[in-house]
């Protein structure tokens, strides 16, 4: 139903900078995904506009340079580099006679192609009719002007609401789907979490080194490529950290730079995986001159997602590609580490990075005596659900003291259900 660019395909790319100037970084990455997504690439066309053309995202002039290139390549393709409107995509594809494809049906397609779970493959089918609704509707009434009559019902009318029919129904099927296999991966959670092991989640841009990282700390073979969204499903593996009970660590999907929307809604369940992580392990490539705007972009899809509150470690990894870096750990004022940096492919760091995620877990946890008034009992029996009560005393006034002890995850999650506040563990804390 979906068409996606066939492996080689002739496609030529269109780059414009609006209101800005061209940056090179984002035209290489541009380039990047269109070969991951197969496509065999021609031409580069950039150029620059204060504004977005309403009919065709460029101007008419460079909509005619663009056609003359398509015409003298023999290109099949044409991707932008830009969110175009339905009916943008619809005047380029008249103009150019070919396809055109715009950066969110491009990063769907290679989802689409990386896709390997029976959740990924329906998280990925979900975004792309979403993403093919919006056109159905546009598509409609556009011939809806073109007809012009009132009340004439044309077989071209009659087949789109067939379509936007069926593609509602299957819509709605795919969320029914993917809400039961959510369920079930929920209940895996669970009993994680009975088993009580926390989850340490490694999230960061695409190609920053995730999965080679997790397969150097774990032993695993999880696949690992020089190409944008190598890994598409999470993946869970035993962590073993030194003086400390052994974690389970998550390699999940890499983030980029403006991720359309649909993605985001669909991928939403498995990303949840890494709100609910007691640490994520920012992995950052050291080496990369735009690393911190790129990691700017990781922290706001984490804020977009709820992950704000769950602590971070950035690594730094790459250095051996970086001049003059070398393996060491930056901490904060009170001692805390803040920062690896590292190699996935030398190994130098990794040893100091689990100390550090060691570290991080022990300090997570909070003990301490809390003192709750009769009015409190809902807390007081949420807190012995979770098993954070160590021991308890009843004053003569009734109040009850609870030595208790739990992660600080958990107590923050506690007290926001009981609409406490973020101070309310300090006084739990020792
Ligand atoms: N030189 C060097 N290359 C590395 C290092 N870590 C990863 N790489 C390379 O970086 C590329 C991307 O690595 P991946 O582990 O697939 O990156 P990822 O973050 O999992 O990427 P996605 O799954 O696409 O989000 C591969 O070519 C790796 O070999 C490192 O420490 N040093
Ligand atoms: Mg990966």
């Amino acid at each position: 139903m979906f068409e996606r660019p066939r492996a080689g395909e002739r496609a030529i790319l269109v780059h414009v900078a609006v209101n800005a100037d061209i940056e090179p970084r984002a035209l290489a990455e541009f380039e990047e995904l269109a070969a991951s997504a197969g496509a065999d690439v021609l031409a580069v066309i950039t150029g620059s506009r204060r504004a977005p053309d309403a009919r065709y995202f460029v101007g008419s002039g460079k909509a005619e340079e663009i056609r003359d290139r398509v015409a003298a390549e023999g290109a099949e393709l044409v991707i932008f580099d830009h969110e175009l409107s339905p009916s943008q995509e619809r005047n380029l594809e008249a103009l150019l006679q070919c396809r055109v494809l715009d950066r969110s049906g491009l990063i769907l397609d290679i989802f689409a192609q990386r896709a390997r779970s029976f959740e990924g493959k329906l998280q990925v089918e979900l975004a792309q009719l979403e993403h093919m609704a919006t056109r159905l509707v546009r598509g409609w009434t556009h011939l809806e002007r073109q007809k012009g009559g009132i009340g004439l019902r044309g077989p071209g009318e009659t087949q789109l609401e067939t379509d936007r029919r069926l593609l509602a129904e299957r819509i709605r099927q795919l969320k029914r789907r993917l809400a039961k296999v959510g369920r079930q991966r929920d209940q895996g959670r669970q009993s994680r979490r009975k088993a009580d092991r926390p989850t340490v989640s490694l999230v960061g841009y695409t190609n920053a080194g995730k999965s080679t990282l997790f397969n150097a700390l774990t032993g695993a073979e999880v696949y690992a490529a020089d190409q944008l969204f190598a890994t598409l499903d999470p993946t869970l593996r035993r962590l073993d950290l030194p003086n400390a009970e052994p974690v389970v660590i998550a390699d999940t999907v890499g983030f980029i730079a403006r991720l359309p929307h649909e993605l985001v809604a669909a991928f939403r369940s498995t990303l949840e995986e890494t709100i609910e992580a007691s640490l994520l392990l920012h992995v950052i490539d050291a080496a990369d001159p735009a690393r911190e705007e790129l990691a700017g972009e990781v922290e706001r899809v984490l804020g977009e997602i709820g992950a704000d509150a769950v602590p971070r470690l950035l690594v730094y990894n790459k250095i051996d590609l970086l001049e003059g870096a070398q393996a060491r750990v930056d901490r904060d004022a009170g001692g805390r580490p803040l920062a690896v940096w590292a190699s996935a492919t030398t190994g130098a760091g990794l040893d100091a990075l689990r100390g550090a995620i060691a570290e991080l877990l022990r300090s997570d946890t909070l003990r301490g005596w809390l003192e709750l008034g009769p009015e409190q009992a809902r807390l007081r029996a949420r807190l012995f659900d979770i098993g954070a009560v160590v021991n308890e005393q009843v004053n003569p006034d009734g109040h009850w003291r609870l030595e208790v002890s739990a992660s600080r995850k958990h107590l923050r999650q506690l007290g926001q259900l009981e609409g406490l506040g973020e101070d309310w563990m300090k006084a739990a804390g020792s």
